[in-house]
Parts: structure tokens; sequence; C-alpha cells
């Protein structure tokens, strides 16, 4: 029987009328089986997510301040919700439950976990599903890193034994019980997991835009959607901030080779788009698959005559951004000087500490940090047997009267990074897109 994994993200089940059009999608299809949950998301502009709140709920017992006004916020989204769908069925018990929890200073993690498990059990009980919780079945290792392996001998168990079930995404425990998130939007991740742990046919990941688009619509006015893409490509892309898959959600279905279909919620008849392990480069109708970016870099310029000839330098350097527990996106170097393209917020505490270092490490003659960059990738695996792609991403930037402060191009030539200053960004973006798509 063939078996599908879909993940329905926050917006899709923001309220009554929205856990509506999901019932119908997941009941259109027998193989419609296993159901990731998000918590309830924003309705509309102006409205709050449920993990926001969540954690603001912790925040202020933290601070030992009083939780009811939000924790009622809370409460009335999930008993609207209910309320919507007719169900006789209550959650009084729970929410007694999390509340004391939260008075008594339970990790942050267990607090913002339970926007999902809430959600799920709503769905559940609408559907007539299983509920199977993620506690003791999504697992992570000591050092707070994913437990793959494990995870997926203990939850294929679990989930050959039901055959429709709704698991609540984003968390998972600790080997010794306690509550962990996967990073914020990790539902996507959960949805891989489950995939792969029940060898699904498609994971389909269920959202609020007809697909994956070629760029941010916030940025880009109605960027088409792009049909076909590879993992590879997925992953350049979300990393760079095309935010609308978890940028880690990739390896466990990469691992079986399973193929994800992200779908409107709100226009189940669009295909969306399709992720797959490979596609026929011959087939890549377009030289550009996508276009993601991101603000907030920052640059450490070194300069020092003769680098280039003296052995260790970089290892000099990098051993610095170890010490401090930094971690960096690109390095540029020249003849004499070399750059460090890093996440400026990693840095902002200690740039004059990062400074020093660097001068002792490796005698500089200068270093200097500078902020305010913003790094674009344009990503296809097109490019591959197109001449000249670079050259129309530099006329057509140069001919924005922009100044490209950086230029980066991964070995395996599916995408070129270009670092542009903040205030460049969109205008930047848009140049990219019109040059390659309209
Ligand atoms: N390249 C892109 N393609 C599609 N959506 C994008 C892209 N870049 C950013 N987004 C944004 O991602 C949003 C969907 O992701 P998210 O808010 O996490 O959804 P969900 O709540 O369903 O998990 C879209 O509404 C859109 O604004
Ligand atoms: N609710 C969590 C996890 C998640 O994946 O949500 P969504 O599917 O709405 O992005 C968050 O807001 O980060």
């Amino acid at each position: 029987m063939e078996t599908k994994v879909l993940k329905f993200g926050g917006s899709s089940l923001a309220d009554s009328n929205q856990f509506k059009k999901v019932a119908e999608i997941i009941k259109s299809q027998d193989s419609r089986r296993y159901v990731i949950a998000s918590a309830p998301g924003k309705r509309d502009e102006e409205d709050q997510k449920v993990t926001d709140l969540l954690y603001k709920c912790y925040i202020l017992s933290e601070n030992e301040e009083d939780i009811d006004e939000v924790f009622k916020k809370i409460e009335n989204r999930y008993n609207g919700i209910i309320e919507g769908l007719g169900l006789d069925f209550s959650l009084k018990e729970e929410f007694d439950k999390i509340r004391t929890s939260i008075l008594h200073h339970v990790g942050s993690d267990y607090v913002c976990s339970r926007g999902e498990y809430l959600n799920s059990m709503i769905l559940a009980e609408y559907l007539g599903y299983e509920f199977i919780d993620a506690e003791k079945r999504i697992l992570f290792l000591e050092d707070g890193s994913f437990d793959s392996e494990k995870t997926n001998l203990v939850l294929s168990e679990v989930l050959k034994d039901n055959r429709y079930a709704v698991i609540p995404g984003f968390y998972g425990s600790m080997p010794n019980g306690t509550i962990k998130t996967f990073s914020r939007g990790g539902s996507d991740i959960t949805g891989s997991i489950v995939a792969r742990a029940v060898d699904a046919d498609l994971y389909e990941n269920w959202t609020d835009v007809s697909g994956m688009l070629m760029a941010d619509p916030r940025c880009v006015e109605n960027p088409k959607v792009i049909d076909f893409i590879t993992y590879k490509e997925l992953r350049e892309l979300s990393y760079m901030g095309a935010s609308i898959m978890h940028e880690d959600a990739i390896f466990p279905v990469k691992q079986s080779g399973i193929s994800i279909n992200i779908r409107n919620t709100n226009a189940p008849e669009d295909n969306g788009t399709m992720i797959v392990p490979e596609v026929d480069l011959n087939g890549a109708d377009r030289i550009v698959t996508g276009i993601a970016g991101k603000r907030g870099f920052s640059t450490i310029n070194i300069e020092k005559d003769m680098m280039n000839i003296e052995i260790g330098f970089g290892r000099k350097i990098l051993e610095v951004l170890e010490n401090n527990n930094l971690a960096f996106e690109h390095l540029p170097t020249g003849i004499d000087t070399m750059s460090i393209i890093i996440i400026s917020d990693t840095i902002k505490d200690i740039k004059e500490k990062i400074k020093d270092e660097i001068y002792e490490a490796v005698k500089a003659d200068n270093v200097e940090i500078e902020d305010g960059l913003a790094m674009i990738a344009v990503v296809g695996r097109g490019m591959v047997k197109e001449k000249g792609t670079a050259m129309r991403i530099f006329s057509a930037i140069k001919d924005a009267s922009i100044n490209i402060r950086m230029i980066d191009q991964g070995s395996s030539e599916i995408n070129i990074i270009i670092g542009v200053a903040e205030t460049d960004y969109i205008p930047a973006l848009k140049t990219i897109y019109s040059e390659f798509v309209e």
C-alpha cells in the first residue's frame, strides 16, 4: 500500500477553518497515513504564533511576572479550534499541567514544544487517527545533536503498529527524558524523520504558498513557482534564507531517496514543488532554479604582505575562530588579503577580542571588521553546462549601480554567491530575478 507522510505548518493549522481544509486533504487519499502537525501559526499579519506566546510565558515566569494574560490567549486559541470543529473534547487538564510546569520553571524547550503537542491531540481527535507523541520517540544525544539511527529504529517500530497517526512536530527527548526542540521551523525535520521511518513513497509538506518560489515573495513581486528542484539546490537555497523549509529537513529523507512535495493547503489543486534526489541535468529548462539571500553578515578583513607563502597562515586564523566557538560562512582570499564572512550576531560582542587574537596569531599588518553585508545565492543545476552565467549576474548588478563586495562559487558549480551592502539587498535580488526570469 502506498504511504504518504504529510506535515502541516502553523499557517495550515491556525484556526478551525484551516483544520477543516487539512482534514479534507488528508481524507481525500487513503495513502495519507502519517500526519505531522505544527503549533497554530498566524491567522493574519498582526497575529501571534502560539510558539511565540508559549515562549513569552516562559520568559515572564523566569522573571517572576504574571503569565495569566498570555496563557489565557493560548487557551483561547485551542478552545476556539475545538469549538469551531464541534468536538466533544477538552484540553483543560493539559492546560493546567502546562501552566503549573511553567510556574515551576521547567525548561524553555518543554514550554515551546507544547504548541505542537496540543495541536496534534486536537487533530488526531478530529481525524480519528492515533496520537503518537514525539516524546521518547524522536531522540537526541547527550550533546544535543539528533540521534538519527536510534530514532529510526524506535519510530519505525511504533508506527508499524499504527496505520494512521498524528505525530507532533518540532520536539523529542534527551537521554535523561527532558524535552528538547529542534531550532525554529523544526517540524519540517520531524516530517522528514517520520517519512524515513515508515519508508514513505512521498513526504508532502503543506504550507501557505503553492510551492517553493524562485525568490522570497516578500522581496520580489509574484515570483514563479519552481516545479522541480534537487535536494542539493534546496539545501543551498534554504540555508541562504528561502525559509519555506527548514534547512536541515533534507537529511533524513536523503538517506532513503524519498521525494518531498511542497503543497498549498489553501490551493490543494496546485501541483506545488517536487524536491527530488536528482533530475536529468539536460532536463533543466532554466539556468537558475532559485535565488535566496540573507542580511546580517560581517567581514573580517586581514592584510599581511606575502601571506600567500606563509605555511599555516590560514590554520592559525581559523584556530582563533575555533577557540571562540565561531563558525564562518565564506573565506575569499587574495594574495596578501584574506576575508572571513561571518554571521554578525555571533561576533558582535567579541569584535575587539577577535581582532587582537588575529593580530597576535599571524602578526597581521591590518585587521578590520565590517558589518552590514547581505549575501545572495543564485542556485541552479542548469548553471553547470551554461557559459556566461556569472557574467550575466554581474552585469545585471552593475546595471543597477550596485557594488559587489564579495564573490564565491561553490565547487559543485550549482551556486554563485555574492555579497552586497544590506541597503542594496532587495534591489540586487530584484535585478538578478528579472535578468533570469522575466
Ligand atoms: N523561496 C520561497 N518560496 C516560498 N516561500 C518562501 C520563500 N522564501 C520565503 N518564503 C516564505 O515562507 C513562508 C512559508 O514558510 P513558513 O512560514 O515556515 O510556513 P509554515 O507555517 O507552513 O511552516 C511563505 O509564506 C513565504 O512567505
Ligand atoms: N512551531 C514551531 C515549529 C514549526 O516548525 O513551525 P512551522 O511549521 O509553523 O514553521 C515554530 O514556530 O518554529
